[in-house]
């Protein structure tokens, strides 16, 4: 794509392209399909479905894949960050948590562009099991490639990609505020 919005940031001379737009959507397609035969058991039928986007680096993933799931769904945000504009996280800060009454009793999907070292969506699963949700499953686009996950033992249950250990964006993903819109995934040069 071609687009340097920002004097920071040269994509062509400060990043490598790391999954181009076709893998990308074949990965979201492959996900749409384990996730529809997973939500389409008949345990699920006539059950409260709530699909939650992480925002903001899960919005490009959760409009992307919704498209393709088959299965009734209520569709919702939860907003919590730990990276702001940084490239390494700090402790999680909540701005929008999940409505009591909306978890109860309900399966739970939680959408996300990356687990990185996981305390994002460890945090939000932990969340939404106090609020009692009757399950909690987690999608993400990208799964990073190294040994900082959480000691919990915690992870997603459905995964599109795995990426390398270096900082990423496009799909969702920020370098500085910026570039969540590209279609494609890249790196900074280390
Ligand atoms: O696995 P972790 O190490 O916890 O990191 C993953 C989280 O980091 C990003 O969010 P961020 O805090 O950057 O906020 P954003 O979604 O607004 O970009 C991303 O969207 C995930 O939610
Ligand atoms: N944009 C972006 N956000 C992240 N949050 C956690 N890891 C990453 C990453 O590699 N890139």
């Amino acid at each position: 794509m071609n687009q340097e919005p920002s004097p920071s940031l040269n994509l062509r001379t400060d990043a490598d392209l790391v999954i181009n737009e076709d893998t990308i959507d074949d990965a979201i397609r492959d996900i749409a399909t384990r996730l529809n035969r997973h939500f389409g058991q008949s345990q699920f039928s006539h059950q409260n479905i709530v699909a939650y986007c992480i925002m903001n680096g899960g919005l490009y993933f959760s409009g992307q894949l919704l498209r393709y799931l088959d299965f009734p769904l209520q569709l919702s945000y939860l907003h919590a960050t730990r990276y702001g504009n940084n490239t390494t996280g700090s402790d999680l800060k909540w701005h929008t948590r999940p409505n009591p009454k909306t978890i109860h009793n309900a399966h739970i999907l939680l959408m996300d562009d990356i687990f990185d070292e996981g305390l994002t969506l460890e945090a939000i699963d932990k969340e939404c099991r106090e609020l009692g949700a009757k399950s909690v499953h987690s999608v993400v686009l990208t799964d990073k490639q190294h040994p900082r996950k959480p000691k919990s033992g915690f992870k997603p249950d459905f995964i599109g990609l795995e990426v390398d250990d270096r900082y990423i964006f496009g799909c969702g993903m920020d370098y500085q505020g910026l570039y969540r819109n590209l279609p494609e995934i890249y790196a900074l040069k280390p």
